[in-house]
């Protein structure tokens, strides 16, 4: 490399993608430096984000014991006031234990990680206010990973207050569980925290502007969700938007441009995120964002410049942790060209509601609209033993399969480890799989991973009848 500059790569961000893409430049033996505030190592991913939103999750369906209410009663509960202090201990243990391993491996990877704010002073230059702002410290680097991230996005006309007027990061600093709550936004972070709240016993009421929530889902898990929903006491409010919020210290009134007016105690905005490169001063790196924040790249997540790399959500879609992390990786090999494959297309979604959903591949509108025919096989946890032992009697997983190929096209999951379970289908779709493997596969008893099998078999029964009639009755 070129030994004129303090470090052969400097990355800007510690979450996923910015960690992935240090530790592979560092791993082809290349000087690396890391920036980031120090109390926001791991990114919005350990800090605000992912592993915060999920430990409280795990917390809310443990304390509230609701998973068990099949098996014990309605009444069921491990602790029966459960206050924001139960919540916060898991999350505060995660959060540090998580942080822990990134300046861990980050460490024994050589990579130096310098606490601070940096913004481009020309193409090869970075300044980094350090932490505390009193002093400014010069890196010159000859290639740069931008892994910013995002910040929530904040209409102009709402006065964000911290207390009743919160963003999706503010929402950990609540000091109770609020007994009234508004989520304007039903993308995945406003379903997911609503979810949560509606466990705690809080009034949720979803506020959305489209007409369905979560819409690049399969409808028929949508429809099971909704009715668990509805079940804790949540209210939809479907292609609405919110005109205004007011607040005072009794409590907060939302105001739908429909004219409905909603009281609550606390509202939560997740209506979007924004890039996070405002701080970056990227003119000087001759970089534009859109208006949105967000950077373009190319295929090898290379920015307008040449020596400049962008990956993770601060390049959008599909912003998860789990592509950030190989987007990281991969920038650094084209950086330093390490041979790399391109990753797969074959990627999941899980979305951590309460109960859980998860899916990979087709679905069966896109294949409708592509007019390829499939058939459907259809398991439901209440009939498998081990949804039985776990107390599960509405997960279902659904399996999509090519009618003339028998190709494994899709498979949707809703229920306890729908977010796991997923991987087997994605593994078999993975290696091109028809729906015979898993009819002719033995598979371990009592586990929710036999609903493949029974899914599989009640595809291959379907089409079986199809096939019979057909040339009985002479179809094409
Ligand atoms: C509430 C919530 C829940 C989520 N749940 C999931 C989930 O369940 N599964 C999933 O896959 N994804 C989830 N995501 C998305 C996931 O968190 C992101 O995809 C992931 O964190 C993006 O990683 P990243 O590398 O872009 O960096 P980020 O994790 O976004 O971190 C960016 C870092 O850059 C730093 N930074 C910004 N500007 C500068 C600067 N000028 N100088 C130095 N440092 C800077 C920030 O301080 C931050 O630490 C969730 C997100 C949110 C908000
Ligand atoms: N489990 C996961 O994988 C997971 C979990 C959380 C977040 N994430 C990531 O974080 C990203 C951001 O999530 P998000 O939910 O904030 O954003 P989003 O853009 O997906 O959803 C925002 C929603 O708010 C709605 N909205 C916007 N303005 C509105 C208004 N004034 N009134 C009513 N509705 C309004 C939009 O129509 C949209 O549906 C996602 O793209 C996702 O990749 C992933």
């Amino acid at each position: 490399m070129d030994h004129g500059f303090d470090v052969d790569l400097a990355v800007i961000g510690s979450g996923p993608g910015g960690q992935k893409a240090a530790i592979m430049a560092a791993k082809l033996g290349h000087r690396v430096c890391v920036i980031d505030r120090l109390h926001m190592v791991g990114g919005v991913c350990v800090n605000t984000g992912t592993i915060p939103s999920k430990t409280l999750r795990e917390a809310v369906v443990y304390l509230t014991g609701m998973q068990m209410r099949d098996l014990y009663g309605a009444s069921y509960r491990v602790k029966s006031d459960i206050t924001i202090g139960d919540l916060l201990a898991r999350l505060q243990h995660v959060i540090g234990r998580e942080t822990e391993v990134v300046r861990a491996q980050l460490l024994r990877n050589h990579i130096e990680l310098i606490g601070g704010m940096a913004a481009f002073t020309d193409p090869h230059t970075l300044s980094v206010e350090v932490d505390g702002g009193t002093q400014h410290r010069t890196v010159t680097a000859a290639k740069i990973v931008i892994a910013t991230g995002t910040t929530p996005a904040r209409p102009p006309h709402i006065e964000f207050d911290g207390t009743r007027i919160l963003d999706s990061d503010q929402i950990l600093t609540l000091d109770h569980v609020p007994d009234s709550l508004v989520v304007v936004g039903a993308g995945v972070i406003g379903v997911e925290y609503a979810s949560i709240f509606a466990a705690l016993g809080t009034r949720v009421t979803l506020v959305e502007k489209r007409p369905r929530m979560l819409e690049f889902c399969d409808p028929e898990l949508i429809e099971s969700l909704k009715f668990h929903l509805r079940d804790q006491g949540m209210s939809f409010r479907f292609g609405e938007e919110v005109a205004s919020v007011a607040s005072s210290g009794h409590g907060t009134i939302t105001t739908l441009a429909s004219g409905k007016k909603i009281a609550a105690e606390v509202v939560m905005y997740s209506a979007g995120r924004q890039g996070a490169t405002a701080r970056l001063d990227l003119p000087k790196a001759g970089l534009t964002a859109d208006d949105r924040g967000r950077l373009v790249v190319d295929e090898n997540y290379r920015t307008a410049v040449e020596h400049v790399y962008a990956v993770g959500d601060v390049i959008g879609f599909p912003a998860l942790a789990a592509t950030s992390m190989d987007q990281g990786r991969l920038a650094a090999s084209h950086a330093f060209d390490e041979p790399a494959n391109e990753l797969r297309d074959l990627q999941p979604i899980g979305i951590y509601t309460i109960p859980e959903l998860s899916y990979c591949g087709r679905t069966e509108e896109d294949l409708t609209s592509e007019a390829v025919p499939f058939e459907v096989g259809i398991s439901r946890y209440r009939e498998l033993a081990r949804g039985q032992i776990v107390g599960d009697p509405y997960g279902m997983l659904k399996l999509i399969v090519h009618s003339e190929t028998r190709h494994l096209l899709g498979v949707h999951v809703f229920g306890t480890s729908a977010t796991e379970l997923v991987h087997i289908g994605q593994a078999i779709m993975g290696c091109g799989g028809t729906i015979d493997y898993l009819v002719d596969t033995v598979l371990n008893y009592p586990t929710l991973s036999e609903a493949y099998k029974v899914a599989a078999l009640d595809a291959t029964n379907k089409m079986r009848a199809v096939d019979r009639l057909t040339s009985v009755i002479g179809v094409d």
